[in-house]
């Protein structure tokens, strides 16, 4: 049976990821309410505002259901706004913003600089090649813990990273009309 991956639908670049995701073959759905969170075997966290997806994870109480999924080893691809949903520990933050967490990893938000310093660039990615890399006020990893794997850096800092079922980008693939990077996620479903 095809895997059943859900985009997070709170707020985000939501289509693209969806759109990405059937490209890459994978049966993919939108999710805002926990009852379709139940009926996905993964989830793909988008890229947004992670302040107000924080938010709006309480309002929906998607963050307790999320944590728990995640917890019990449901895979998760974050890209961006969603590495940051991802982390343990974020720097930067806002005071009182929360993570779904499960990525043994701390970033430093908007860490490439505001707004205007939005940049692309080229990048090797590990199990994927060469990826055009789209960054937007995006966040870096200042720090890994026990077994993450570093699998592309910019700036001498990572920007992808998985752990066991976990991945997570600071860049965009899902903008780039490549979907090599969801379909690599989409492969560590079946592992
Ligand atoms: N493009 C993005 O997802 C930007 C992330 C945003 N700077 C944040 O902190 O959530």
């Amino acid at each position: 049976m095809t895997a059943r991956i859900g985009v997070l639908a709170v707020q985000g670049d939501v289509r693209e990821h969806l759109a990405a995701l059937r490209e890459a073959g994978a049966d993919a759905a939108p999710v805002r309410r926990p009852q379709e969170l139940a009926q996905v075997d993964a989830i793909v966290l988008p890229g947004g505002e992670s302040t107000t997806m924080d938010r709006l994870l309480r309002t929906f109480e998607l963050m307790e259901p999320l944590r728990a999924r995640i917890a019990d080893g449901m895979p998760a691809y974050g890209s961006c706004a969603g590495m940051i949903l991802l982390a343990d520990e974020i720097l930067d933050g806002h005071p009182q913003q929360q993570t779904v967490g499960g990525m043994r990893i701390t970033v430093r938000r908007n860490a490439f600089g505001r707004q205007v310093d939005s940049y692309e660039t080229d990048l090797e990615m590990t199990d994927v090649g060469t990826v055009r890399a789209v960054f937007i006020r995006a966040p870096w990893v200042e720090r890994t813990g026990d077994g993450v794997e570093v699998l592309a850096q910019a700036s001498g800092h990572p920007v992808a990273v998985r752990q066991g079922n976990l991945l997570a980008t600071s860049f965009h693939p899902e903008v780039t009309g490549d979907h090599r990077v969801h379909a690599m996620f989409v492969r560590m479903l079946s592992r």
